[in-house]
């Protein structure tokens, strides 16, 4: 775990997506835990999805911003991505869930034009606090290690 900077991404990418998770974060749809989050995916050709928490009344129908934001990008053909970055309520820089964690993974292995092992798994998430002035960045090996993902199923 680093904090902020990290040779996975420049400054104005970093800067881009901070612009970005905070645009995100108001449009959370949290209505019963009050805890706003936003997302930002940057993809490969530098094109950007967002995300927020999207809440039900029936509680284990919502969706974290995360996998809101993963969703949007894949479904329009968007599969191969540069960095994540995630801001919460908390003044710690929060961590993203279990379930997120393994959804961001499925598309944290090789990119289509990557053949480079040592890339493999190292999609850095960048973690803001609640007032974006501090991060945590660390890779998704990191935070979900020994991880299962499509590699396993040997399709
Ligand atoms: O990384 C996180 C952690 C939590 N949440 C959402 C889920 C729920 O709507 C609310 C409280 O857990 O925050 C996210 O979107 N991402
Ligand atoms: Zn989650």
């Amino acid at each position: 775990m680093t904090s902020s900077r990290s040779e996975l991404f420049t400054d104005k990418e970093y800067e881009l997506l901070k612009t970005e998770v905070l645009k995100a974060q108001k449009f959370a749809y949290c209505p019963y835990s009050n805890f706003k989050v936003g997302c930002a995916l940057l993809t490969s050709d530098d094109k950007i999805f967002t995300g927020c928490n999207v809440e039900n009344a029936a509680y284990p129908a919502g969706i974290c911003a995360e996998r809101t934001a993963i969703t949007k990008a894949v479904s329009e053909g968007y599969r191969t991505f540069k960095a994540i970055a995630v801001i919460t309520d908390s003044t710690n820089c929060s961590s993203p869930c279990g379930v997120c964690r393994q959804f961001i993974r499925e598309f944290a292995g090789y990119n289509d034009d990557e053949k480079d092992k040592e890339k493999k798994l190292q999609l850095p998430v960048i973690m803001f606090n609640n007032t974006a002035d501090k991060s945590l960045v660390a890779t998704i090996d990191a935070l979900l290690p020994h991880s299962f993902g499509p590699e396993d199923l040997a399709l």
